[in-house]
């Protein structure tokens, strides 16, 4: 069983404003936090970013890569929508980890509320073939306790990763980073893009902070009775 309750984000993966609106007013209450990421921020600009931010609790998932320099811009011209979350990809490196964490701190006056930091460690859709394809010669596993060491030495607060990788990424990291968890598919619905996938009561029982879930909450006929579907299952597990 997990220490503390497993929480819930709704991945709001769509180009039209009126529908991520749509998809957070039902979810309210049903879910602990909304994600908007690439999609809905190239389609519909960060005004409309801004303004879903100011009715409900943010994961700005922007996945940053690129030298420190731009990172760090980047990062400190979003600050202003104030997300509680948002992420940079492990992979362009410590002085990058490290230039994005100083640029978060100087833009919140290293006051407590300024967003977390997350590293992005290996996408949950690769598996061991597709680090193959990419010229890395190791499991998802290795890779993401890799990278996640490094990520968390040179100053992210948390990690993403799939569940596959939690247990071992505890170990070595011990409680304080927040784990974050896409990846995450209900029985009978994992055919799809993503490859390492697991239920939430999997990833609730291996020590997921936060799980994300997207497709299968927006794709739902009834999205605020698979979110609270989920909720009652991360509850059990951690009961
Ligand atoms: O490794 C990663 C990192 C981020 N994601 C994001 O999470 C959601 C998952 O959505 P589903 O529809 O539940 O697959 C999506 O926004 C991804 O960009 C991820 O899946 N894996």
């Amino acid at each position: 069983m997990s220490a503390a309750r497993t929480r819930l984000i709704a991945a709001l993966d769509t180009a039209s404003y009126d529908q991520a609106s749509q998809w957070a007013s039902m979810l309210e209450g049903k879910v602990d936090a909304i994600k908007l990421g690439l999609e809905f921020t190239y389609a519909c600009g960060l005004d409309a970013v801004r303004t879903l931010s100011e009715r409900h609790a943010l994961f700005l998932d922007l996945k940053l890569h690129d030298i420190p320099n731009t990172v760090a811009a980047g990062l400190k011209a979003l600050a202003p929508i104030r997300p509680f979350l948002t992420t940079i990809h492990a992979l362009g490196g410590p002085e990058m980890i490290a230039r994005a964490r100083g640029a978060l701190e100087e833009a919140f006056n290293g006051g407590p509320d300024r967003p977390k930091l997350l590293a992005v460690t290996v996408l949950t859709s690769m598996n061991e073939q597709s680090l193959t394809e990419v010229g890395i010669d190791s499991t998802p596993l290795e890779e993401v306790v890799r990278l996640g060491k490094m990520a968390i030495q040179a100053g992210a607060d948390g990690l993403v990763c799939s569940a596959h990788e939690l247990t071992a990424l505890r170990e070595e990291l011990g409680h304080k980073p927040e784990l974050i968890v896409p990846g995450i598919r209900l029985v009978g619905n994992n055919v799809d893009d993503q490859k390492r996938v697991m239920s939430p009561t999997q990833a609730a029982e291996a020590g997921a902070d936060w799980i994300v879930v997207g497709r299968p909450i927006t794709r739902a006929e009834d999205p605020a009775a698979v979110a609270q579907a989920i909720q009652d299952e991360l509850k059990t597990a951690s009961s």
